[in-house]
Protein backbone atom coordinates (compact mmCIF):
# COMPACT_ATOMS: atom_id res chain seq x y z
CA UNK A 1 0.00 0.00 0.00
CA UNK A 2 1.05 3.60 -0.37
CA UNK A 3 -0.31 5.22 2.31
CA UNK A 4 1.97 7.26 4.60
CA UNK A 5 3.41 6.04 7.75
CA UNK A 6 1.78 7.47 11.30
CA UNK A 7 4.39 6.30 13.48
CA UNK A 8 2.65 4.11 16.25
CA UNK A 9 3.76 2.11 19.38
CA UNK A 10 3.60 -0.78 16.98
CA UNK A 11 7.07 -2.23 15.47
CA UNK A 12 5.36 -2.36 11.72
CA UNK A 13 5.52 0.88 9.77
CA UNK A 14 5.63 0.85 5.99
CA UNK A 15 1.71 1.45 5.02
CA UNK A 16 -0.99 2.37 7.62
CA UNK A 17 -4.53 3.07 7.63
CA UNK A 18 -6.24 4.92 10.79
CA UNK A 19 -8.56 2.77 12.52
CA UNK A 20 -11.52 5.21 13.59
CA UNK A 21 -14.36 3.88 15.90
CA UNK A 22 -17.10 5.73 15.71
CA UNK A 23 -20.11 6.31 17.30
CA UNK A 24 -23.58 4.35 16.15
CA UNK A 25 -24.94 7.69 15.73
CA UNK A 26 -22.98 10.38 14.71
CA UNK A 27 -20.46 9.22 11.98
CA UNK A 28 -18.06 11.77 12.19
CA UNK A 29 -14.70 10.24 12.68
CA UNK A 30 -13.06 10.36 16.31
CA UNK A 31 -9.44 9.03 16.42
CA UNK A 32 -9.39 6.16 18.78
CA UNK A 33 -7.12 3.85 17.55
CA UNK A 34 -4.75 3.51 14.47
CA UNK A 35 -3.63 0.30 13.24
CA UNK A 36 -1.91 -1.55 10.12
CA UNK A 37 -2.93 -2.99 6.63
CA UNK A 38 0.64 -3.77 5.46
CA UNK A 39 0.59 -4.88 2.01
CA UNK A 40 -2.85 -6.87 2.29
CA UNK A 41 -2.44 -9.73 0.23
CA UNK A 42 -5.87 -10.67 -1.50
CA UNK A 43 -7.15 -12.89 0.56
CA UNK A 44 -6.08 -11.36 4.07
CA UNK A 45 -8.79 -9.44 6.14
CA UNK A 46 -7.63 -6.74 7.44
CA UNK A 47 -7.64 -8.04 10.81
CA UNK A 48 -5.38 -10.76 10.43
CA UNK A 49 -2.37 -8.12 10.06
CA UNK A 50 -3.02 -7.03 13.55
CA UNK A 51 -0.71 -6.91 16.11
CA UNK A 52 -2.20 -9.67 19.55
CA UNK A 53 -1.81 -6.16 21.45
CA UNK A 54 -4.06 -4.70 18.90
CA UNK A 55 -6.27 -7.72 18.68
CA UNK A 56 -6.94 -8.08 22.68
CA UNK A 57 -8.30 -4.49 22.15
CA UNK A 58 -10.24 -4.79 19.35
CA UNK A 59 -12.11 -8.12 21.08
CA UNK A 60 -12.41 -5.77 24.21
CA UNK A 61 -14.00 -3.37 22.51
CA UNK A 62 -16.21 -5.61 20.61
CA UNK A 63 -17.40 -7.36 23.57
CA UNK A 64 -18.57 -3.79 24.64
CA UNK A 65 -19.79 -2.70 21.00
CA UNK A 66 -21.39 -5.48 19.74
CA UNK A 67 -23.64 -5.32 16.65
CA UNK A 68 -27.02 -3.23 17.49
CA UNK A 69 -30.18 -4.71 17.54
CA UNK A 70 -32.03 -3.02 14.99
CA UNK A 71 -34.17 -0.53 16.65
CA UNK A 72 -37.94 -1.11 16.00
CA UNK A 73 -38.84 1.87 13.42
CA UNK A 74 -42.38 2.04 13.63
CA UNK A 75 -42.94 4.62 10.99
CA UNK A 76 -43.04 4.07 6.96
CA UNK A 77 -40.24 4.26 5.03
CA UNK A 78 -38.90 6.73 3.42
CA UNK A 79 -40.81 9.44 5.44
CA UNK A 80 -42.73 11.37 3.04
CA UNK A 81 -40.21 14.06 3.04
CA UNK A 82 -37.28 12.62 2.40
CA UNK A 83 -34.73 15.13 1.55
CA UNK A 84 -33.77 12.67 -1.54
CA UNK A 85 -36.25 10.37 -2.29
CA UNK A 86 -39.34 11.05 -3.72
CA UNK A 87 -42.41 8.92 -2.76
CA UNK A 88 -43.19 6.80 -6.14
CA UNK A 89 -47.02 6.54 -7.09
CA UNK A 90 -46.96 3.31 -5.81
CA UNK A 91 -44.49 1.06 -3.35
CA UNK A 92 -44.26 -1.42 -6.24
CA UNK A 93 -44.67 1.70 -9.16
CA UNK A 94 -43.10 -0.33 -12.37
CA UNK A 95 -42.03 -3.37 -10.94
CA UNK A 96 -42.11 -5.34 -13.97
CA UNK A 97 -43.31 -8.41 -11.97
CA UNK A 98 -44.71 -8.69 -7.81
CA UNK A 99 -41.91 -8.92 -5.42
CA UNK A 100 -43.02 -10.85 -2.36
CA UNK A 101 -43.87 -9.37 0.68
CA UNK A 102 -40.20 -9.72 2.59
CA UNK A 103 -40.80 -12.59 5.55
CA UNK A 104 -41.31 -11.73 8.92
CA UNK A 105 -38.03 -14.02 10.01
CA UNK A 106 -35.88 -11.59 7.89
CA UNK A 107 -36.93 -8.58 9.08
CA UNK A 108 -36.51 -9.70 12.56
CA UNK A 109 -32.93 -11.02 12.04
CA UNK A 110 -31.88 -8.02 10.49
CA UNK A 111 -29.74 -6.59 12.40
CA UNK A 112 -26.28 -4.26 11.50
CA UNK A 113 -22.65 -3.64 13.31
CA UNK A 114 -23.06 0.24 12.93
CA UNK A 115 -19.17 0.39 13.94
CA UNK A 116 -16.92 1.08 11.11
CA UNK A 117 -13.13 1.31 10.78
CA UNK A 118 -11.75 4.79 8.45
CA UNK A 119 -9.38 3.56 5.95
CA UNK A 120 -7.75 7.16 4.65
CA UNK A 121 -4.78 8.05 2.73
CA UNK A 122 -2.66 11.10 1.79
CA UNK A 123 -3.70 10.60 -1.67
CA UNK A 124 -7.33 11.04 -1.06
CA UNK A 125 -8.83 7.66 -0.91
CA UNK A 126 -11.68 8.04 1.99
CA UNK A 127 -13.60 4.69 2.91
CA UNK A 128 -15.16 3.59 5.57
CA UNK A 129 -15.35 -0.61 6.50
CA UNK A 130 -17.73 -1.88 8.35
CA UNK A 131 -17.18 -5.44 9.07
CA UNK A 132 -19.92 -7.58 8.85
CA UNK A 133 -22.45 -4.52 8.64
CA UNK A 134 -25.39 -6.96 8.47
CA UNK A 135 -25.36 -9.70 10.97
CA UNK A 136 -24.35 -12.89 9.38
CA UNK A 137 -27.22 -15.09 10.89
CA UNK A 138 -29.57 -13.29 8.19
CA UNK A 139 -27.21 -13.11 4.67
CA UNK A 140 -27.92 -15.95 3.39
CA UNK A 141 -31.95 -15.62 3.82
CA UNK A 142 -31.30 -11.77 2.41
CA UNK A 143 -28.96 -13.17 -0.39
CA UNK A 144 -31.57 -15.69 -1.33
CA UNK A 145 -34.30 -13.61 -0.97
CA UNK A 146 -32.90 -11.04 -3.49
CA UNK A 147 -32.20 -13.45 -6.01
CA UNK A 148 -35.29 -15.35 -6.16
CA UNK A 149 -37.32 -11.82 -6.23
CA UNK A 150 -35.49 -9.28 -8.03
CA UNK A 151 -35.75 -9.03 -11.77
CA UNK A 152 -32.14 -9.41 -13.28
CA UNK A 153 -31.20 -8.22 -16.62
CA UNK A 154 -27.30 -8.99 -18.93
CA UNK A 155 -27.33 -6.20 -20.49
CA UNK A 156 -25.64 -5.50 -23.49
CA UNK A 157 -24.84 -1.98 -25.15
CA UNK A 158 -22.44 -0.59 -27.74
CA UNK A 159 -19.56 2.20 -27.24
CA UNK A 160 -18.50 3.78 -30.28
CA UNK A 161 -19.13 0.38 -32.02
CA UNK A 162 -17.80 -1.68 -29.97
CA UNK A 163 -20.28 -4.37 -28.73
CA UNK A 164 -20.28 -4.83 -25.01
CA UNK A 165 -21.86 -7.72 -22.85
CA UNK A 166 -21.93 -6.69 -19.20
CA UNK A 167 -20.22 -9.44 -17.65
CA UNK A 168 -22.51 -9.59 -14.14
CA UNK A 169 -26.48 -9.20 -13.85
CA UNK A 170 -27.37 -6.53 -12.78
CA UNK A 171 -30.05 -4.23 -11.56
CA UNK A 172 -31.40 -0.41 -10.44
CA UNK A 173 -34.39 0.97 -8.56
CA UNK A 174 -35.20 4.40 -7.72
CA UNK A 175 -35.25 8.12 -9.08
CA UNK A 176 -33.09 11.17 -9.24
CA UNK A 177 -33.77 14.04 -6.61
CA UNK A 178 -35.12 16.39 -8.92
CA UNK A 179 -38.83 17.38 -8.89
CA UNK A 180 -39.40 15.53 -12.58
CA UNK A 181 -42.07 13.12 -11.68
CA UNK A 182 -42.00 8.96 -11.73
CA UNK A 183 -43.73 9.10 -15.17
CA UNK A 184 -41.60 11.55 -16.68
CA UNK A 185 -39.56 9.68 -17.95
CA UNK A 186 -39.50 7.60 -21.53
CA UNK A 187 -38.23 4.44 -19.61
CA UNK A 188 -39.87 4.80 -15.98
CA UNK A 189 -37.75 4.22 -12.98
CA UNK A 190 -39.18 1.65 -10.85
CA UNK A 191 -39.55 2.30 -6.74
CA UNK A 192 -36.84 1.06 -4.34
CA UNK A 193 -38.53 -2.42 -3.22
CA UNK A 194 -38.93 -2.18 0.70
CA UNK A 195 -36.13 -4.78 1.67
CA UNK A 196 -34.03 -2.55 -0.07
CA UNK A 197 -35.70 0.83 1.23
CA UNK A 198 -35.55 -1.18 4.97
CA UNK A 199 -31.61 -1.57 3.96
CA UNK A 200 -31.02 1.96 2.91
CA UNK A 201 -32.83 3.50 5.93
CA UNK A 202 -30.00 1.63 8.16
CA UNK A 203 -27.45 2.64 5.43
CA UNK A 204 -28.39 6.61 5.79
CA UNK A 205 -28.21 6.52 9.44
CA UNK A 206 -24.53 5.23 9.59
CA UNK A 207 -23.66 7.56 7.15
CA UNK A 208 -25.47 10.54 7.54
CA UNK A 209 -26.06 10.69 4.09
CA UNK A 210 -29.42 10.13 2.14
CA UNK A 211 -29.71 8.28 -0.86
CA UNK A 212 -32.43 7.55 -3.67
CA UNK A 213 -31.09 4.73 -5.92
CA UNK A 214 -30.33 1.11 -5.47
CA UNK A 215 -28.34 -0.58 -7.46
CA UNK A 216 -27.59 -4.15 -7.74
CA UNK A 217 -25.01 -6.77 -9.06
CA UNK A 218 -24.87 -10.34 -8.99
CA UNK A 219 -21.56 -11.76 -9.89
CA UNK A 220 -22.55 -15.44 -10.33
CA UNK A 221 -19.37 -16.95 -10.83
CA UNK A 222 -15.72 -15.65 -11.15
CA UNK A 223 -15.82 -14.76 -14.33
CA UNK A 224 -18.55 -12.05 -13.50
CA UNK A 225 -16.38 -9.05 -12.10
CA UNK A 226 -16.51 -5.13 -12.93
CA UNK A 227 -13.56 -3.40 -14.26
CA UNK A 228 -11.74 -0.32 -13.14
CA UNK A 229 -13.98 2.79 -13.13
CA UNK A 230 -14.87 5.68 -11.31
CA UNK A 231 -18.72 6.52 -10.42
CA UNK A 232 -17.24 9.93 -10.12
CA UNK A 233 -20.35 10.54 -12.69
CA UNK A 234 -21.22 14.11 -13.07
CA UNK A 235 -24.92 12.84 -12.09
CA UNK A 236 -23.85 12.48 -8.22
CA UNK A 237 -22.56 15.61 -8.06
CA UNK A 238 -19.30 16.23 -6.53
CA UNK A 239 -17.44 14.28 -3.91
CA UNK A 240 -20.63 11.69 -3.75
CA UNK A 241 -20.91 9.22 -0.78
CA UNK A 242 -21.58 5.83 -2.14
CA UNK A 243 -22.51 2.60 0.13
CA UNK A 244 -21.35 -0.70 -0.92
CA UNK A 245 -22.94 -3.79 0.42
CA UNK A 246 -21.79 -7.57 -0.25
CA UNK A 247 -23.44 -10.81 0.23
CA UNK A 248 -22.24 -13.96 -0.60
CA UNK A 249 -19.10 -15.40 -1.73
CA UNK A 250 -15.86 -13.43 -1.20
CA UNK A 251 -14.66 -10.85 -3.98
CA UNK A 252 -11.46 -8.73 -4.22
CA UNK A 253 -11.92 -5.46 -4.76
CA UNK A 254 -9.12 -3.74 -6.05
CA UNK A 255 -8.83 -0.18 -6.12
CA UNK A 256 -5.86 2.32 -8.01
CA UNK A 257 -5.34 5.71 -7.71
CA UNK A 258 -6.09 7.66 -11.00
CA UNK A 259 -2.29 8.74 -12.24
CA UNK A 260 -1.33 5.26 -10.38
CA UNK A 261 1.50 5.46 -12.63
CA UNK A 262 3.05 8.18 -12.80
CA UNK A 263 2.91 8.88 -8.91
CA UNK A 264 4.08 4.94 -8.24
CA UNK A 265 1.12 4.38 -6.11
CA UNK A 266 0.28 0.60 -5.89
CA UNK A 267 -2.93 -1.14 -5.95
CA UNK A 268 -4.93 -1.21 -2.87
CA UNK A 269 -6.61 -4.85 -2.37
CA UNK A 270 -9.18 -5.82 0.25
CA UNK A 271 -11.50 -9.20 0.17
CA UNK A 272 -14.76 -8.22 0.75
CA UNK A 273 -16.39 -10.63 2.79
CA UNK A 274 -20.67 -11.53 3.60
CA UNK A 275 -22.35 -8.85 4.96
CA UNK A 276 -19.73 -6.30 4.63
CA UNK A 277 -19.92 -2.79 3.62
CA UNK A 278 -17.75 -0.08 2.29
CA UNK A 279 -18.85 3.47 1.53
CA UNK A 280 -16.82 5.54 -0.69
CA UNK A 281 -15.99 9.30 0.61
CA UNK A 282 -15.57 12.16 -0.26
CA UNK A 283 -12.27 12.28 -3.65
CA UNK A 284 -11.94 8.96 -3.91
CA UNK A 285 -14.42 9.02 -6.97
CA UNK A 286 -12.65 11.37 -8.11
CA UNK A 287 -8.97 10.02 -7.62
CA UNK A 288 -9.47 6.16 -7.56
CA UNK A 289 -10.76 3.70 -9.59
CA UNK A 290 -12.07 0.42 -7.97
CA UNK A 291 -12.94 -2.92 -9.90
CA UNK A 292 -13.63 -6.49 -8.83
CA UNK A 293 -11.56 -8.63 -10.86
CA UNK A 294 -12.26 -12.28 -12.29
CA UNK A 295 -11.26 -14.72 -10.20
CA UNK A 296 -10.73 -18.39 -10.84
CA UNK A 297 -13.39 -19.75 -8.84
CA UNK A 298 -15.97 -17.87 -7.03
CA UNK A 299 -20.07 -19.04 -6.03
CA UNK A 300 -22.49 -16.26 -6.15
CA UNK A 301 -21.98 -12.61 -4.85
CA UNK A 302 -24.26 -9.29 -4.67
CA UNK A 303 -23.45 -6.18 -4.54
CA UNK A 304 -25.92 -3.60 -3.81
CA UNK A 305 -24.81 -0.14 -4.15
CA UNK A 306 -26.81 2.84 -2.94
CA UNK A 307 -26.08 6.67 -4.41
CA UNK A 308 -27.84 9.91 -4.62
CA UNK A 309 -28.75 10.92 -8.39
CA UNK A 310 -29.06 14.80 -7.98
CA UNK A 311 -30.00 15.15 -12.34
CA UNK A 312 -32.48 12.87 -14.28
CA UNK A 313 -29.66 11.88 -16.45
CA UNK A 314 -28.84 9.66 -13.65
CA UNK A 315 -32.07 7.96 -13.76
CA UNK A 316 -31.75 7.35 -17.71
CA UNK A 317 -28.16 6.56 -17.42
CA UNK A 318 -28.69 4.14 -14.99
CA UNK A 319 -31.43 2.71 -16.29
CA UNK A 320 -30.13 2.00 -19.40
CA UNK A 321 -27.21 0.72 -18.04
CA UNK A 322 -28.44 -2.06 -15.26
CA UNK A 323 -31.63 -2.70 -17.15
CA UNK A 324 -31.16 -2.25 -20.61
CA UNK A 325 -33.95 -3.05 -23.38
CA UNK A 326 -33.10 -7.15 -23.13
CA UNK A 327 -34.10 -10.20 -21.37
CA UNK A 328 -35.21 -10.58 -17.84
CA UNK A 329 -33.88 -13.12 -16.03
CA UNK A 330 -35.10 -14.95 -12.44
CA UNK A 331 -33.36 -17.02 -9.97
CA UNK A 332 -35.53 -20.35 -9.99
CA UNK A 333 -33.45 -21.59 -6.24
CA UNK A 334 -30.60 -23.14 -8.63
CA UNK A 335 -29.77 -20.69 -11.27
CA UNK A 336 -30.50 -17.86 -13.47
CA UNK A 337 -33.69 -18.62 -15.59
CA UNK A 338 -34.29 -16.05 -18.84
CA UNK A 339 -37.98 -15.83 -18.34
CA UNK A 340 -38.76 -13.21 -21.32
CA UNK A 341 -36.52 -12.55 -24.08
CA UNK A 342 -35.60 -9.38 -25.25
O1 LIG B 1 -19.41 -5.23 -6.64
C1 LIG B 1 -18.81 -4.31 -6.10
O2 LIG B 1 -18.36 -4.39 -4.95
C2 LIG B 1 -18.57 -3.00 -6.84
C3 LIG B 1 -19.68 -2.60 -7.77
C4 LIG B 1 -19.42 -1.28 -8.42
O3 LIG B 1 -18.35 -0.75 -8.35
C5 LIG B 1 -20.48 -0.59 -9.16
O4 LIG B 1 -21.58 -1.15 -9.34
O5 LIG B 1 -20.26 0.54 -9.60
FE1 LIG C 1 -18.47 1.33 -8.88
Amino acid sequence: MSISPIKTSSTRQSSLVQFIKQTPSKPRPSTLKRDIISSMSSDEQPSHSRTSKDLKHEEEEQADERPQKKPRHSSPYPPPDHPSYHLPPSPTYNHPFPISPVPQSLKDNLKFNTLPIAINSPHQLDLLYFKRFIDPCVTRELTRYLLEELPWYRVKYTVRGVNINTPRYTTVFGKDSTDKPWNGYKVKPRAIPEILLLLMREVEHVTNSTFNFALVNYYSSGTDSISYHSDSESFLGPEPTIASLSLGAPRDFHLRHVKYKELGIGVEKMVLHDGDMVVMRGKTQEMWQHAIPKRAKAEGRINITFRKGVVPYATVNYNTYNVGSGGIYRWDGREMKEMRSG
